[in-house]
């Protein structure tokens, strides 16, 4: 007799998803685990199962819909959900991840069946630890956690915001192979600002005005206190807080706990990957570049920060690399003499006369680059494009504001206003364009590309900490897998086909530089590029005797 590898059988199998195989149950798993009966008689392949799902998602009458059906298949069998993601992850990443979770983040409420995760409360204060004993899960490692301010730029989503959440780890599993039953998702509701959502019959959170001040400081402090009790060797992943919570949470705990801003730093990582790619097609080095923001947010100075870091390792002094990146905000070029700056906002106000709009400081700066980060669209105008396309031969537009209704612009518009020059790459992606004859396929500059990656190398490593060194390192990895080909056709970023590959590829610097620098908890093993790919998790069926 062999001992089965769990104690689950007859209908708590079939209903556990991460043990469920449906029709794939063997006729030897259905003799010894009660199954007998249970299931339609044909055993099927997995194989056999993709080409019933498959059709299943694709006959869905809209994004949204083919949303809710993967959500399903999701929690009836967690196995067959990643086969069929990772099998088609070009087409479905746009379902999952953005732009669609940003319209089921909106749907939330309507659209909610299976609870998943887990959703702390302004009133669990002082019993966060209890709340979080009932995970029946120890052993997570990875956590992405959203309060819901800034809901990509969607705004304030308060609860509904847990899409986010899910949908981030449902890449660090398909894009990296982080074991999904090792990932949690969580909401921090304090309650949202959005009163139309609020009073709304279908919303699902806590019907009251966002906390703040010292009670919402106090919350979050006994919020990553209870994860690091409950959950020591967890990734903690701050997601889509607003800009004032997210910069402060950040400062706070870098330095003590293995977290890290998304917002903050992944998406500056594949910005700055973005900037070396689209530096082999122009011609000028990241060093002799000026960029100008829209935007002076998390990823607005979040990329800053991480450029003026990599200007500084190739040698320039603090102030030289500072005065490579300019911010438009919401009141014009962030300047000297501006009064009203937020702390995080100084140190990139440089000497220039006050300039009101994006226009007028890309006549005077005569930027490399422009970087949407505002959450606003529309606002790389046919006239800022043109005015870039005079001053630049090849410009770089990056709209990297998601979903696709918030990008600053589309493709097309960025192609056209430019005669076919500019180097685009959006935050949401959008369909190649062909103007003039020429295809050009845009990247997607997502910290999509970055996260997994990091937090696959992060578990394997068992890092204390996440490091700006390991984002940087990020994007380098990652601009070293962009080909010649893939800038021929005007991506600066790998084909999204690869990122299994550039996730390994990323975890394994990411590791070994935790290794290196004294932060990993687990012993050094030989092959650090084997001990990453043996992490992985794939989605095949184990046998469960
Ligand atoms: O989720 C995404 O697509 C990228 C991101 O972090 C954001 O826009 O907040
Ligand atoms: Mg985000």
């Amino acid at each position: 007799m062999t001992t089965p590898l769990h104690s689950k059988r007859g209908a708590d199998l079939l209903h556990d998803p991460f043990l469920n195989k449906g029709t794939a149950f063997t006729d030897a798993e259905r003799d010894a685990f009660g199954l007998r009966g249970l299931l339609p008689p044909r055993v099927m392949s997995q194989d056999e199962q993709m080409e019933r799902i498959l059709p299943g998602v694709r006959s869905k009458p809209s994004p949204l819909e083919q949303y809710v059906y993967l959500v399903a298949l999701h929690d009836r069998n967690v196995t067959l959900f990643y086969r069929l993601v990772m099998d088609h992850l070009e087409e479905l990443m746009p379902i999952l991840y953005t732009p669609t979770v940003g319209q089921a983040c909106q749907e939330f409420g309507r659209i909610f069946r299976r609870s998943r995760g887990m959703y702390i409360t302004a009133a669990d204060k002082g019993h966060v630890a209890e709340v979080l004993a009932n995970w029946p899960q120890d052993d997570i490692r990875m956590i992405v956690v959203t309060d819901g301010e800034r809901i990509l730029g969607l705004g304030d989503l308060g609860a509904n915001g847990m899409g986010i959440p899910i949908g981030k780890l449902t890449l660090y599993t398909a894009c990296a192979g982080v074991a999904p039953n090792q990932c949690l998702p969580i909401t921090i509701d304090v309650g949202t600002n959005n009163t139309t959502l609020r009073e709304s019959h279908s919303y699902v959170g806590l019907r009251q005005p966002r906390l703040r001040g010292a009670e919402y400081d106090e919350l979050l402090d006994e919020f990553v206190e209870a994860v690091q009790a409950r959950f020591p060797m967890a990734c903690l992943q701050f997601e889509d807080f607003g800009n004032h919570n997210a910069f402060s949470l950040l400062e706070r705990w870098r330095d003590r706990i293995c977290t890290f801003n998304d917002d903050i730093q992944g998406t500056a990582s594949v910005a700055l990957a973005g900037l070396y790619s689209a530096a082999r097609i122009s011609g000028t080095p990241l060093r002799d570049m000026r960029l100008l923001f829209l935007g002076a947010g998390e990823a607005g100075i979040g990329i800053g920060d991480l450029v003026v870091e990599a200007l500084c390792s190739e040698g320039l002094s603090l102030a030289e690399a500072r005065r490579h990146c300019w911010f438009v905000d919401s009141k014009g070029l962030v300047e000297h003499s501006r009064t009203d700056l937020a702390e995080h906002k100084k140190p990139f106000a440089h000497d220039h006369a006050p300039v009101k709009t994006l226009l007028e400081a890309v006549e005077s700066l005569k930027p490399h680059a422009i970087i949407g980060v505002s959450g606003t669209p529309n606002t790389f105008t046919k006239d800022v494009l043109e005015a870039m396309a005079r001053e630049r031969a090849r410009p770089i537009v990056l709209a990297l504001s998601n979903p696709t209704s918030k990008a600053e612009c589309t493709a097309l518009q960025a192609y056209s206003a430019t005669d076919g020059r500019a180097i685009f790459a959006s935050g949401s992606p959008f369909a190649p364009v062909t103007y003039k004859g020429k295809t050009h396929v845009p990247g997607q500059g997502n910290n999509a590309y970055i996260f997994p990656g990091v937090g696959l190398g992060v578990t394997v490593s068992a890092s204390s900490r996440v490091t700006e060194a390991m984002f940087a390192s990020a994007a380098r990895t990652l601009a070293s897998m962009v080909t010649d080909d893939d800038l021929a056709i005007g991506r600066i970023y790998p084909s999204l086909s690869r990122i299994r590959e550039v996730s390994r590829a990323i975890a394994i610097e990411v590791a070994t530089l935790a290794f290196d620098r004294g932060l990993a908890r687990v012993e050094r093993p030989a092959d650090i590029a084997a001990a990453v790919t043996d992490a992985m998790f794939e989605p095949h069926y184990v046998s469960l005797i």
